[in-house]
């Protein structure tokens, strides 16, 4: 287990001021923000954080704002208190085809989270403490680095509660712990604690507990110091085979953008608004 001491420097390890924006209409969820990291937190503590139809709505809406401000650079999920990152949906209001909301409509809209977390151009970084089970632990999965606490525990309960995740739930796990893990995991329903995760790789690091925070924003200061344009390719690299011609979609959309700031792209884009042919000669064409 890595200690706060081996992590980083003194001025990595000082203490964050959260601020919370005023305003925000959210009933299951904390927004707070600082030096450039946005938090979002799931705060249903007496369900272990389990989601609900409206839980998601406001994780979307939490997650597009991170995106959207161009002051935020990281954005770290957690779950409220220490006995829970979260443990999937609340298996109080499931319906017989999906979670229910207040109005009765029956939804799996935490499948549109996990596309938002994985193609959202910004890192996502989970901090674990306590369970991350069911559809909280494929959440932790999604996000790009995962920092768990010495009192975390990983599993998946599906085919216990009547459930699955063949989508990322499934490959992605098999991509991160290797099919056979992956396939144990899901077939024998086990839990497995913090340091078992690390061995498989399923998180990135795990310290005490009461150092998870300052860790989990030490590494998102690292990353504040690094190219936001190179972490954002990189991002979709990463999802780019996982995801096929989507994922192609991504990692294209982003040499679009970067084309686009170069005087070749905006040549072209000159020329038709000046109605002229475009002179592409004067570039060069690069071995
Ligand atoms: C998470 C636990 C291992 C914690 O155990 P512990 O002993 O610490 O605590 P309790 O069991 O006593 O729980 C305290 C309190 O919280 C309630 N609670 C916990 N989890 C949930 C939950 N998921 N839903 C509703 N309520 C929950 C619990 O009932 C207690 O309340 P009291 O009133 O009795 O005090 C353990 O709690 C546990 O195993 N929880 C269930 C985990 C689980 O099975 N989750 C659902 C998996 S399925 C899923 O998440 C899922 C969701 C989706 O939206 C999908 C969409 C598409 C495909 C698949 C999906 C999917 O699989």
């Amino acid at each position: 287990m890595q200690s706060l001491d081996q992590e980083s420097s003194p001025a990595a390890t000082r203490a964050i001021a959260w601020e919370t924006p005023a305003d925000l209409p959210y009933e299951d969820v904390l927004y707070q923000q600082a030096e450039g990291i946005a938090k979002i937190t799931i705060n249903r503590p007496e369900v272990r954080n389990a989601f609900r139809p409206e839980t998601v709505r406001e994780l979307i809406d939490a997650f597009h704002r991170a995106h959207m401000d161009a002051q935020i650079g990281v954005i770290i999920l957690t779950g409220a208190g220490d006995l829970a990152f979260c443990s999937g949906g609340d298996q109080r209001i499931r319906g017989d085809e999906g979670y229910r909301d207040g109005a009765g409509i029956q939804h799996l809209n935490v499948l549109e989270l996990q596309r938002q977390i994985r193609t959202l151009p910004k890192p996502v970084v989970a901090m674990v403490a306590g369970y991350a089970i069911g559809g909280g632990h494929v959440l932790h999965l999604i996000c790009d680095l995962s920092i768990a606490a010495d009192n975390a525990r990983f599993g998946q309960t599906g085919p216990r509660v009547g459930s699955f995740d063949a989508g990322f739930g499934a490959g992605l796990l098999a991509r991160t712990v290797g099919l056979k893990k992956a396939k144990e995991i899901w077939l024998l329903c086990r839990q497995y604690d913090a340091e078992e995760a690390l061995a498989m790789g399923l998180v990135n690091t795990v310290v005490p507990l009461c150092d998870l925070e300052a860790v989990t924003v030490a590494w998102c200061r690292e990353m504040l110091k690094l190219s936001p344009t190179a972490l954002r390719v990189l991002k979709s690299a990463f999802n780019a085979d996982t995801d096929g011609l989507a994922g192609i979609q991504e990692l294209a959309g982003n040499t679009t953008a970067l084309f686009y700031m170069t005087a070749e792209g905006r040549e072209g884009r000159d020329a038709f608004l000046e109605k002229r042919a475009p002179d592409f000669q004067k570039f060069p064409r690069r071995p």
